[in-house]
């Protein structure tokens, strides 16, 4: 009987690998249903650690959630190779930006995620499955992107706790997904929130996909991805007024390194 199933087993696991070979859609489907699966399973048994350990809702959470997302590029064949690490050495809170490609970017967040740091996600997130409630653990903070007025409301209040939490920020300027190798114009929610702290602005910056990942291409291999974080833009001094050259220089700043992080001549 036992030996049954081992071969029933092997038949799989054997179609599935054919499948793989013969089609990228196949593969690539695989590939990211297994990364969504990871993220579903393990955030079920990372739930309860979370409260055990920290007991509610907290930043804390995060350093647990970390440990275990750090995992997942082995499953993936991604390598990180990180440089400014110190750059994030600042004192006291800041607000962290950088440029958003994929959902394999929560990999690439936890790989350099500094401790005490939380990020702004759309309101979506919190409900889905147990992904949504170890987010909502991690402390993130929730906006709605289709009612600018509350956005600004939370974003305000994030301003103000921010200092006597000291937390940093960790905001994607883009407000969504952008897997083009370029970047999309930046929002201005997080420039405001550095503007309004008086904290400093930390660009992180991810080197372009596009050689291993495309979902329009069903392409997912493994990878290296290069990341730099810069050096801190302070904004002690300046206005509201001051927020679009703000956002422009780290547009700029984010821009050339992401062209040269990537290998694409700038223009
Ligand atoms: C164990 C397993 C674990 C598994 C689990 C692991 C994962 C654990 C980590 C999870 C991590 C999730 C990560 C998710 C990542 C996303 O969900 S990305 C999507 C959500 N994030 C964002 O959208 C952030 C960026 N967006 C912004 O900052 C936007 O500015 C806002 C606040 C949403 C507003 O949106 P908007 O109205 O479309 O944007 P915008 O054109 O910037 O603003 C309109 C006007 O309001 C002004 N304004 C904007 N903000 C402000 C403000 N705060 N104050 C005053 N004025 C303002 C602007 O200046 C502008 O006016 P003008 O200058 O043009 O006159
Ligand atoms: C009972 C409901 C069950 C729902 C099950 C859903 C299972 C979801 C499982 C795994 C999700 C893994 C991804 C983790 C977080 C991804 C964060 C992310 O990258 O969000 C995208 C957001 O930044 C921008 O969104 P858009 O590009 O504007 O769109």
């Amino acid at each position: 009987m036992e030996l049954g199933w081992l071969l029933w087993g092997a038949a799989v696991l054997l179609l599935l690998h054919v499948l793989m070979e013969l089609s990228p859609a196949v593969n690539f489907a695989l590939r990211i249903g297994f990364y969504y699966l990871l993220f579903f399973v393990c955030s079920a048994f990372t739930v309860p650690v979370c409260l055990l350990v920290n007991g509610g809702r907290t930043v804390k959470n995060m350093r647990i959630i970390k440990t275990v997302v750090k995992t997942f590029k082995y499953f993936f064949g991604l390598r990180f190779e990180v440089k400014g690490r110190e750059n994030f050495e600042v004192e006291g809170p800041a607000i962290i930006v950088s440029n958003h490609q994929s959902i394999l970017d929560m990999m690439g967040l936890m790989e350099v995620l500094p401790d005490d740091c939380v990020q702004v996600a759309k309101k979506e997130l919190m409900y889905a499955g147990t992904v949504g409630l170890i987010i909502y653990l991690g402390g993130v903070i929730f906006i709605n992107r289709k009612s600018t007025s509350s956005a600004k409301m939370v974003m305000a209040e994030v301003a103000k706790t921010m200092a006597t939490d000291n937390v940093k920020v960790w905001v994607y300027p883009e407000g969504t997904r952008n897997c083009t190798g370029d970047l999309l114009p930046f929002k201005k929610g997080a420039f405001h929130i550095a503007v309004q702290a008086q904290v400093p602005v930390i660009p992180v910056v991810y080197s372009s996909f596009t050689t291993f990942y495309n979902p329009k291409k069903n392409l997912f291999t493994s990878g290296k991805i290069k990341v730099e974080v810069l050096p801190p833009i302070e904004t002690k001094g300046l206005t509201s007024d001051d927020v679009s050259d703000l956002t422009d220089r780290c547009y700029r700043t984010m821009r050339e390194t992401l062209f040269r992080l990537s290998g694409r001549p700038g223009e």
